[in-house]
């Protein structure tokens, strides 16, 4: 299963992904709940496999009950006294082994079997597992016997990417402990060290994991120092394991419950309970996962939500083991799940706060953000009758997705369409990923654009993330643009040319540090929109896939940016205008005409290609005429080839936007696209 990820899915994908046959997540997909097409089929019987399992609220028949036959009733629910619940999470990074050893950790529980896993777990998010990264987060619960009384491990997942790191930073304040896996063969990445840094933050107790130890090369004791010396640990009581062996897992069974401190019991304060993820269920309504702080949560309880101010029923609680089961009540430092009617995951935010309406706690529990877009692009249907469509698409996933923002665009050369708002690139390839495999939908997709700053000559500032929005020259005086921070760690053969990048990338040098006798780490602050491009591609070619990077919002700076303009047979093609920074606009204005020459087809005249700023031309190419009808080259012959000639000009003509008298292929924007982001 080839990863079809193109260049920027990868470049953000600060952990993109070439796992071709990667194991794992074992969570159903919250992204999974609007169905179409043979892919999805599958998915939707399992769903309905799932939702009727839980709510006929019988003991449903998995393979796991065959371990959990005799542990009847209430003890399915893994009731223990809260000084035996332990909540925990993995932190590693992308490919180090996470999910390898959270099955491992799920079967040596007999929470689930191999087989189960395998055809129940895995083959739910084919989106992630083709990315091989986690997305979404979820939970389990394990039951696990040490010296004769049984605990109940609660894991949380989290997702790996940066985009969602607000989400990771919310299921590890869920939690007490984390285990920290890290590939004995390899050593400590930046995404790991973003994630340590997160936890540490919440005051998690951290577990050192050392991962691979049965690869010939794996060499846990320099890997532990350098943990030791790059995060400041302790490492000398690390564990040394095989996720895909099986070696160690007991060793981390029992650290877990002797080293991560059970959560305090404040059963009987206020309701306060932590959403750590929630996702629509088309037939039950948002599903709500939770930590619960402070109090109880009872079925039927009349609950509210803190920052969204919004009240419902607790029609159905319950646990996840890792499937859900129904239960009446929660305490204090368990994790379960909710639903409740609720209509969109806005009401029920990640990072909100859950507590009884009649009786609310005083203040709701630190840490809840809004979302805030930091990429944003421009959605066309390629067939302008599929306008309605995409719209319903878009409200749909937003049910689920409360980062995803959009409104209705309007450009001449596009028709009708949507500029949207995203978290981060990937969070973009997602969506628009979804939108085609689940919906159908072929879409023209704009260059992704951060938003820009726009102070103006009246004293007005606009937010501006639409280059062909941007307001005129004249009526402006400077424009800022979003800088962010990042930390490259790489061995130190492939320092040159990382940095020689990040200067490329208009990248201000802030700092490199030895963190071992072979690694660095170097940190620049570059503008947000140079990483829109292929950085991240560039970043793994140049290292020969050897450096990691992470990266954090730094704020706004003021730049010397303008706008890019294309002009086709003279009519100006919005899509593909671009804000450039004013030393990079040859270059790029001279690329993207080259390549808008080699792309659209020469027509019946002669038709100029320009780049411009302003009214000034800064390059040009023409296309000359041509006059011979395609079939001329095969007149006379063979009936059959000729038919296919004539298909395949009517299925190109589908996919083309009439620019003027000119007709575009939707290749030639793609490309293009694409170039804007390589050459920019
Ligand atoms: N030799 C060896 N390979 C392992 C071990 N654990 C995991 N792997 C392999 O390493 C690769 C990555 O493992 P995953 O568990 O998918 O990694 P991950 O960190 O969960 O990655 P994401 O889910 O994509 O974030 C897979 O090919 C695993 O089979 C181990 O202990 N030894």
């Amino acid at each position: 299963m080839a990863a079809k990820i193109n260049s920027l899915a990868a470049l953000v994908s600060l952990q993109a992904s070439h796992h071709h046959h990667h194991s794992t997540p074992f969570y159903f997909s919250p992204f999974s709940p609007h169905l179409s097409t043979t892919l999805t089929s599958r998915r939707r019987s399992l769903r309905s496999a799932v939702v009727a399992r839980s709510t006929a609220g019988t003991q449903p028949k998995a393979p796991s009950d065959v371990d959990l036959a005799n542990v009847a009733g209430q003890d399915r629910l893994l009731k223990v006294p809260i000084s035996n619940i332990r909540n925990f999470c993995i932190i590693a990074h992308i490919d180090h082994g996470k999910s390898t050893l959270a099955d491992k950790l799920l079967q040596m529980t007999g929470t689930v079997q191999k087989r189960e896993m395998k055809e129940q777990f895995l083959d739910n998010m084919d989106l992630e597992r083709e990315r091989g990264i986690t997305i979404k987060l979820q939970a389990a619960r394990m039951r696990y016997v040490f010296e004769n009384e049984p605990y109940c491990l609660n894991l949380i997942d989290t997702p790996g990417h940066v985009d969602f790191s607000y989400e990771v930073s919310r299921s590890l304040a869920a939690c007490e402990g984390a285990l920290l896996v890290v590939d004995a063969s390899q050593g400590v990445e930046a995404q790991t060290l973003a994630n340590v840094y997160l936890a540490l933050e919440n005051n998690l107790e951290i577990i050192p994991v050392l991962n691979k130890i049965d690869l010939p090369g794996a060499e846990p004791v320099r890997v532990s120092q350098e943990i030791e010396e790059i995060v400041g640990l302790d490492c000398s009581n690390a564990i040394h394991c095989s996720a895909k062996e099986g070696i160690g897992i007991t060793e981390i069974l029992n650290a877990i419950v002797k080293r991560i401190p059970p959560p305090c019991d404040t059963a009987e304060r206020p309701l306060r309970a932590l959403i750590f993820d929630s996702y629509y269920d088309p037939y039950r309504g948002v599903i709500v996962y939770f930590r619960v702080i402070d109090g109880t949560v009872k079925k039927g309880d009349r609950i509210y939500f803190m920052a969204s101010k919004k009240d419902y029923f607790a029609d159905e609680i319950g646990v996840l083991s890792p499937n859900q089961l129904q239960a009446d009540e929660l305490y204090a430092g368990e994790v379960g799940y909710l639903a409740a009617s609720i209509r969109s995951v806005a009401d029920a935010r990640v990072g909100d706060t859950i507590t009884h309406y009649g009786r609310k706690a005083e203040n709701s529990l630190p840490g809840y953000e809004e979302a805030t877009p930091m990429v944003f692009c421009g959605l066309f249907p390629v067939d302008a009758d599929k306008f309605p469509d995409l719209r319903d698409a878009l409200e749909k996933l937003q049910l689920n997705d409360a980062a995803l923002k959009f409104e209705p665009e309007t450009s001449s050369a596009m028709g009708f369409g949507f500029r949207c708002g995203f978290l981060g690139l990937l969070h973009m390839e997602i969506i628009q990923e979804r939108l085609e495999r689940e919906y159908n939908l072929t879409l023209i997709t704009t260059a992704p654009s951060v938003v820009y700053r726009v102070n103006c000559i009246n004293g007005d500032t606009v937010e501006c993330s639409n280059p062909s929005l941007l307001p005129e020259p004249g009526k402006r005086t400077s424009i800022e643009e979003p800088y962010v921070k990042i930390e490259m760690l790489t061995p130190k053969d492939y320092i040159g040319p990382l940095m020689e990048l990040a200067q490329d990338r208009r990248g201000e040098f802030k700092e490199m540090k030895y963190i071992t006798e072979n690694r660095a780490s170097i940190t620049y602050e570059l503008p947000l929109a140079e990483m829109v491009g292929d950085f991240f591609d560039q970043l793994k070619s140049r290292s020969k896939g050897y450096a990691s990077m992470e990266y954090s919002f730094l704020g706004y700076k003021e730049s010397e940016l303008i706008k890019l303009d294309i002009q086709i047979n003279g009519e100006r093609v919005e899509p593909l205008a671009t804000i450039v920074h004013k030393d990079k606009a040859y270059a790029v204005g001279r690329a993207l005409t080259q390549k808008l020459k080699e792309l659209i087809p020469r027509q019946m005249f002669k038709v100029p290609i320009q780049a411009c700023i302003g009214a000034k031309v800064i390059a040009s190419e023409s296309l000359s005429a041509i006059r011979k009808d395609v079939l001329s080259k095969c007149y006379g012959g063979d009936i059959t080839r000729k038919k296919k000639l004539l298909k395949k000009q009517a299925e190109g003509k589908k996919r083309m936007k009439a620019i003027g008298k000119v007709d575009v292929p939707q290749e030639a924007f793609m490309a293009v696209l694409k170039l804007e982001k390589e050459v920019l």
